[in-house]
């Protein structure tokens, strides 16, 4: 491939591997985005799109698409933060995956108990802008100084292991379930910031004609991202309970409602929230409703 063959196609970054890599690639198959990509090759085209997919590293694509040589782009949130690149960048979508916390911990076992304890001491993380930030409010609250202020200092990986090294007192780095962190020995003090994985474009977009194309791939994942999150919910209730059932089930808009050749009793349909399918169903038992069935949704536009 040649620069010549991305002409006019719009550039889409997309992590290269990591925690983010799998779900992106589901997002571009529900998104009906479809490409061969060659071994190697950072760079491939879409075959029913004029689009192109960059594979970057995560933490770089904040800048590419801040800085406008790429138009759209998949990475977390903490990486535009970390990057400084909020202000270049527009989050367009949260897309529900690559949740995590960036947090600080210490030595579950030591004397640090509290980020006031750790301030003025040694910090190893990854992310040393918001740890900076972070620790430069403490600092402040402490009134720390010069010398006397908390030492940030930067590893590319294995942030976890610096405190049994003897490298820092405490560290700041991204937990999800807690696994890393237990395996360290490690427990949380505090939480510098919530993250999941957003779409995100330019505000200095190289092609005025690409306005189209990334609304139209921006639905397309709205569509994916929605259908992961809500199921739809049918169940047959008496008539005279019907109320109560909506109340439960009201819909993203409203219920469908359908009479039962079966007298004083209706069928209803209703899109419900994946996370709350079990209690939903709970409730609707507890009302009257009936032959209650959930169905997954493949996509949808709402
Ligand atoms: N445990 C996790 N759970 C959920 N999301 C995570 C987790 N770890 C990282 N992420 C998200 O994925 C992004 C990329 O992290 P990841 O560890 O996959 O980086 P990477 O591209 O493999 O880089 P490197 O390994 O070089 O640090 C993070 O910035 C964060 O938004
Ligand atoms: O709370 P947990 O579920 O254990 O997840 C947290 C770990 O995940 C990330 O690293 P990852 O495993 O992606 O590898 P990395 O250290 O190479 O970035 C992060 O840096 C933590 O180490």
């Amino acid at each position: 491939m040649n620069a010549d063959s991305l002409d006019g196609r719009l550039l889409f970054a997309i992590p290269k591997k990591g925690r983010l890599f799998d779900k992106c690639l589901s997002i571009l198959a529900g998104a009906d985005i479809k490409f061969r990509r060659h071994d190697r090759l950072d760079v491939c085209l879409v075959q029913n799109h004029p689009i192109a997919l960059v594979f970057l590293p995560a933490s770089d694509i904040p800048s590419f698409v801040g800085k406008g040589n790429v138009d759209l782009g998949i990475t977390g949130h903490d990486v535009i933060l970390e990057s400084q690149m909020q202000k270049h960048v527009i989050e367009e979508l949260r897309l529900g995956f690559g949740k995590c916390a960036l947090q600080v911990q210490v030595p579950e076992a030591g004397p640090i108990k509290t980020v006031e304890d750790l301030a003025g001491k040694r910090v190893v993380t990854s992310f040393e802008v918001l740890a900076g930030e972070y620790f430069g409010k403490v600092d402040e609250r402490q009134q720390l100084t010069g010398e006397a202020a908390t030492k940030i200092e930067y590893v590319g990986g294995s942030v976890e292991a610096a405190c049994a090294l003897g490298l820092a007192d405490g560290i700041v780095d991204l937990v999800e379930s807690g696994d890393t962190m237990r395996a360290a020995g490690l427990h949380a003090i505090a939480t510098v910031l919530e993250t999941e994985a957003v779409l995100i474009k330019s505000r200095i977009p190289k092609h005025e004609s690409h306005t189209d194309l990334i609304n139209l791939v921006t639905n397309r994942i709205k569509g994916v991202v929605a259908a992961s999150k809500y199921a739809i919910c049918q169940y047959n209730v008496p008539r005279e309970k019907l109320s109560a059932a909506i109340a439960i089930t009201p819909g993203r808009r409203a219920p469908t409602i359908s009479p039962l050749e079966m007298g004083g009793w209706v069928g209803v349909s209703s899109m419900v929230e994946k996370k709350k399918v079990a209690q939903i169903m709970d409730e609707l038992v507890a009302t009257g409703a009936e032959d209650i069935l959930v169905f997954n949704l493949d996509n949808c536009r709402v």
